[in-house]
């Protein structure tokens, strides 16, 4: 038993109950979760993650950027009053974020700062796929894109991060193909 459930579990849910499983895999926006249950039955988690991007991928711009603005500053005051969602927490802890020196968290915080000035919207990268330093390093490089393109890869990122959240919920070997 993985205890994760099935994807044919989630085909039969009624929405209140898909929103309140699914309504923080892309951080604070259930919205993302109430667009897609109409489109069930998913055959299984990626298409139920694919459904979930090609919705970020229909909002307009002021749209991405708004779901950037859903989400917490890596190694910010959230993180330091202990207010992150617990998939945030979780994830900031796997990268390093919470066993960093005063001089990293300063440095993370100063280019988190400069981020936001310039664009409007906070830095986004999937936590669980990058220790502190890579990004740091990401940090640093990507403040050299423009607004757009960084619209664009911030939601690229969080699209990775809701894949790794849905594969906390939904066994990935459920299928409602049936097995040969
Ligand atoms: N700002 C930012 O990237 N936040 C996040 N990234 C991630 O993996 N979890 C988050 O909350």
């Amino acid at each position: 038993m993985s205890g994760l459930m099935s994807i044919s579990e989630v085909n039969r849910m009624p929405y209140e109950q898909f929103i309140s499983i699914f309504g923080n895999v892309v951080e604070h926006c259930s919205l993302c979760a109430a667009a897609v249950w109409c489109q069930r039955p998913f055959s299984d988690v990626s298409q139920l993650h694919e459904a979930m991007s090609t919705f970020l991928d229909q909002q307009p711009l002021a749209g991405k950027e708004g779901v950037l603005r859903l989400h917490p500053d890596l190694a910010g005051k959230l993180a330091q009053s202990r207010g992150l969602t617990s998939d945030s927490a979780k994830e900031q802890t796997s990268a390093g974020l919470f066993d960093m020196t005063e001089k990293e968290r300063q440095t993370m915080n100063n280019l988190n700062q400069e981020y936001k000035e310039k664009y409007g919207f906070p830095f986004v990268i999937c936590a669980r796929e990058n220790k502190k330093e890579a990004i740091l390093k990401g940090l640093e490089t990507r403040l050299k894109n423009n607004s757009e393109e960084e619209a664009l890869t911030g939601v690229a990122e969080v699209k990775k991060i809701c894949r790794l959240r849905l594969l906390d919920i939904v066994d990935p070997s459920s299928s409602t193909k049936s097995a040969l």
